[in-house]
C-alpha cells in the first residue's frame, strides 16, 4: 500500500508542474518545521554544478566559475552553491546585479574564499563598498560579462520564482548580454543546436546551470517574456513549474534535476502534467473475448483530396492501426483507390461510425474550388456538431467525437462541444485566432500586451509559437473545443482547463476568459465542462525526425482511432477524456516516431530525480523517417505501452 503510494507520488512529481504560488504553499509547512530547504537546494545545486564540470572533464580545482546572483531567495541558494564548490577548490567570482544580497548566504560564500563583483552603484552589501560613478558602473558590466564569457560554467541565480514580469534593470543587461533577447517583435531566438538525447550540451563553454528556473523565464505560462540566459542543466526545487514543460520555456531549460523536499502534493491542482506511459495506456482499449469488428470501433475518415491524396492514405492507415474494428473512407475515386491499395481494409462509403477525422489534406477556402466535395463533405458533417445559445443542443451533444485537422479549420462553427477536437499546427492555430478575434469572439491579446502595445497586425504563426498555451487556451476558451496544438512539445487545452479560468499570465496582463460556448455547454448536462481544474497535457514523446510532411495525418487518424475505441455511449463525453485521450494519440504518435526513427531524443524528457541511482543516460540520435514509418510503427507503439 505504502509502496504504491510512494509510486504514485513520484510519478506525479515527474509528471506534474505546479504554479508558483502552489509550490510557497508547498514549501510553508516545511519551513515553518525549520526544514533547511535552502541548504538543502544549495547543496544539490552544488553536486549538480560539480557533475556537469565532471562531465566535460573539467577538474574542479581547475574550474572557473562565476554565479550571477540576485538579491532574493534564489541569490541564497546560488551563494550557498558556490561557497560549497569555492569550498572544493574551484575559483568562483559572484557577481551581483540587484542592490541587496542573501546577507546569510554571502558571508558562507566569502567565508570560503569567493570573490564579488558588484554591478549596481547603490548596492548595500556587508563588506561592500559601492557608490561608484555611471563610467565604472558600465566598465564593471563589461567586466561581469568578460568574466562569465570565460568561464567554464556559470550558475545564473538572479531569479527564480519571485520573477514578476521581464527581466529589467542590470540583470535583464546581463541576460541579454550573455543569452538571448526579444528582437523587434517581442520574439527571443533560442540558440540553433541539434536536438540530441537528454538535451545534452554538444560542447559548448560555458556550461549554465540555473537555479530552481532559468531567470527571466516565464515561470507559470512557459513562455520567454524578456532576456532569458538558456541553460544547459535547470537544477528545480520541490516540484516542477510550468516553465519546465511548456514550450518554448521548456527548451531554455536544458536538462531539468529535480530535487524533492517531500512536498504533500495529494491535494495540489497542477497547472501542466506531462503524458506518460501509464496515462495513455487508460486510453487503449484492450480487446474483450467477445468483441466484433464494431464494438472494437469505427473510425469514418473524411480526408485527402484530389491533390493530396496521400493525406487520406496516411490519415486512413494510422486510423485503421489505432486498435479500430474498423474504418470507413470518403472521399474522391482517385484517393479511394490509393487508400485500397495502401489499405484493402478499408471500407469506402458511408456507415456507422464511432468517431471522424476530417480535413486532412483536404484544401482550405483559399484553395479550394467552389464545389470541391471533400468541404462540401466536410462543412455538412461539422454543422451537426454547431452549439447555440437558444437551440436544443441534443443532436450536437449526441454526435460522435470528431477530430478537425488542417483544410476543416477553417469550417469549424463557432461554438462546439468538447468532443470536437481540433489539430492545429502554429499556423492554423494563428489563422482560427484571427477569424475568432475578427468575429469578436476573443481578445487578441499577446505578447504584444505587455511589450506595452496592443497588435493590430495580424497573429502570426510565430506568435503563436512564442504564446502557444496562450493562444490555445484562446481558441478553446472561445470555441469550446478541445484544442491540440502540434509542436515539439505538443499541448492539450480542453475548455475546462485551469487556465481557461486563471487570473493573470506571466507578464501580469489578464487573460481573456470571455467564454460564450462555456456558458452554451453547461445548460447542456451532457458534456461536463465544469470540472475548471484540468491541467494543461503536454507530450513530448516524439523526436525531432517526426516534423515530415505528413506527420500530422498520421496524428489525426491516430487520434480518431483512440476516440472510437474508447466510444462512451450514451453517457456522454467529459472534456477531460476527450482531451486525455487526444493527448494520448500524440503520446503514442511521439512513440511510434521514436520507434521507427530509432531515437532516444524526446522533446521533453523527465527530470532526473537527485539522489537517485545514477540517472539513464540515452545516446540514440536515430536516423530520417517519413510520416508512412510512423503509421506502421503504430502498433509497436501501442505494445510497448501497455506491456
Ligand atoms: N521559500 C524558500 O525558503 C525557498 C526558496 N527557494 C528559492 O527561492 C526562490 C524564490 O525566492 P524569492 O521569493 O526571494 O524570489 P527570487 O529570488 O526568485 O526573486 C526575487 C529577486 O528577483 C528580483 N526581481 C524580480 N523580478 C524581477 C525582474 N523582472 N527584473 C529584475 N529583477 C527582478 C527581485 O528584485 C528580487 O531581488 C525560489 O525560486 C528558489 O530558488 C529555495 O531556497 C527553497 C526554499
Ligand atoms: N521539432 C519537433 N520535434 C518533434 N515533433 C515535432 C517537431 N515539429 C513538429 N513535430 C510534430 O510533427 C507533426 C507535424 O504535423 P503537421 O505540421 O500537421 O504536418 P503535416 O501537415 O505535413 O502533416 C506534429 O505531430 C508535430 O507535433
Amino acid at each position: 500500500m505504502e509502496a504504491m503510494q510512494d509510486l504514485n507520488r513520484r510519478r506525479t512529481l515527474l509528471h506534474a508542474a505546479y504554479d508558483s504560488s502552489t509550490v510557497r504553499a508547498m514549501e510553508r509547512p516545511l519551513l515553518d518545521r525549520g526544514v533547511p530547504l535552502m541548504r538543502m537546494a544549495a547543496g544539490a545545486a552544488a553536486h549538480v554544478a560539480a557533475q556537469m564540470l565532471d562531465d566535460e572533464n573539467i577538474d574542479i580545482e581547475d574550474a572557473a566559475i562565476v554565479l550571477l546572483v540576485g538579491g532574493g531567495d534564489n541569490g541564497g541558494d546560488g551563494l550557498y552553491a558556490a561557497a560549497a564548490l569555492a569550498d572544493e577548490g574551484a575559483q568562483v567570482t559572484a557577481i551581483a546585479v540587484g542592490t541587496s544580497v542573501h546577507e546569510a548566504g554571502f558571508a558562507a560564500f566569502v567565508r570560503a574564499g569567493g570573490r564579488t563583483l558588484v554591478l549596481d552603484p547603490a548596492a548595500d552589501i556587508p563588506g561592500i563598498v559601492a557608490g561608484f560613478s555611471a563610467g565604472e558602473a558600465a566598465e564593471r558590466v563589461r567586466t561581469a560579462i568578460d568574466i562569465a564569457e570565460q568561464a567554464d560554467l556559470i550558475i545564473d541565480a538572479m531569479t527564480g520564482i519571485g520573477l514578476r514580469g521581464p527581466l529589467r534593470g542590470l540583470p535583464g543587461t546581463m541576460a541579454a548580454l550573455l543569452g538571448v533577447k526579444p528582437d523587434e517583435n517581442g520574439h527571443v531566438p533560442l540558440p540553433d543546436r541539434p536536438a540530441l538525447p537528454n538535451r545534452e550540451n554538444d560542447g559548448h563553454l560555458p556550461l549554465v546551470l540555473a537555479i530552481d528556473t532559468p531567470s527571466g523565464i516565464g515561470v507559470n505560462d512557459g513562455t520567454l517574456p524578456g532576456p532569458v540566459i538558456p541553460a544547459d542543466v535547470t537544477v528545480m526545487f520541490g516540484a516542477m513549474k510550468p516553465c519546465a514543460m511548456l514550450p518554448p520555456a521548456t527548451f531554455a531549460c536544458g536538462r531539468l534535476v529535480l530535487v524533492d523536499f517531500s512536498f504533500d502534493l495529494s491535494d495540489q491542482v497542477p497547472v501542466a502534467v506531462a503524458v506518460d506511459d501509464a496515462l495513455a495506456e487508460q486510453a487503449i482499449r484492450l480487446p474483450r473475448v467477445t468483441d466484433s469488428k464494431y464494438s472494437r470501433g469505427v473510425v469514418g475518415l473524411v480526408t485527402g483530396s484530389t491533390r493530396y491524396p496521400g493525406a487520406a492514405v496516411l490519415s486512413c492507415e494510422a486510423a485503421a492501426r489505432a486498435n479500430t474494428g474498423m474504418i470507413r473512407y470518403l472521399g474522391p475515386e482517385r484517393a479511394q483507390n490509393m487508400v485500397l491499395a495502401a489499405i484493402p481494409e478499408a471500407v469506402i462509403g458511408k456507415g456507422h461510425v464511432q468517431s471522424w477525422t476530417i480535413g486532412c489534406g483536404a484544401p482550405d477556402a483559399h484553395n479550394a474550388e467552389p464545389d470541391d466535395i471533400q468541404r462540401a463533405t466536410a462543412a455538412a458533417l461539422l454543422e451537426h456538431y454547431a452549439l447555440s445559445a437558444d437551440a436544443d443542443n441534443t443532436q450536437a451533444l449526441a454526435m460522435p467525437p470528431i477530430v478537425v485537422d488542417a483544410g476543416a479549420l477553417d469550417m469549424l462553427p463557432k461554438h462546439v462541444p468538447a468532443h470536437v477536437v481540433i489539430t492545429p499546427h502554429a499556423g492554423e492555430l494563428a489563422e482560427l485566432a484571427n477569424r475568432l478575434a475578427d468575429d469578436g469572439q476573443a481578445q487578441r491579446s499577446s505578447r504584444a500586451s505587455h511589450a506595452g502595445a496592443r497588435r493590430s497586425e495580424p497573429i502570426a504563426a510565430q506568435n503563436v509559437m512564442d504564446e502557444p498555451l496562450h493562444y490555445a487556451r484562446f481558441a478553446a476558451d472561445s470555441t469550446g473545443a478541445t484544442v491540440l496544438l502540434k509542436g515539439a512539445v505538443t499541448m492539450v487545452v480542453s475548455p475546462a482547463c485551469k487556465y481557461g479560468q486563471s487570473e493573470t499570465n506571466d507578464a501580469g496582463s489578464p487573460i481573456d476568459v470571455s467564454s460564450p460556448t462555456r456558458a452554451v455547454a453547461h445548460t447542456n448536462a451532457n458534456v461536463d465542462t465544469s470540472a475548471g481544474t484540468q491541467p494543461v497535457l503536454v507530450c513530448g514523446s516524439a523526436p525531432a525526425w517526426l516534423a515530415t510532411a505528413g506527420a500530422g495525418d498520421v496524428l489525426a487518424g491516430l487520434i480518431g482511432g483512440l476516440l472510437a475505441g474508447n466510444a462512451v455511449g450514451d453517457n456522454g463525453w467529459k472534456a477531460e477524456d476527450i482531451a486525455r485521450i487526444a493527448a494520448s494519440g500524440a503520446y503514442v504518435h511521439g512513440m511510434a516516431a521514436a520507434i521507427a526513427s530509432e531515437s532516444e531524443q524526446h522533446g521533453w524528457q523527465e527530470p532526473d530525480l537527485f539522489g537517485q541511482a545514477q540517472p539513464q543516460r540515452f545516446t540514440a540520435i536515430g536516423h530520417p523517417i517519413i510520416a508512412s514509418d510512423v503509421a506502421r510503427a503504430i502498433g509497436d507503439a501501442l505494445a510497448d505501452i501497455i506491456a
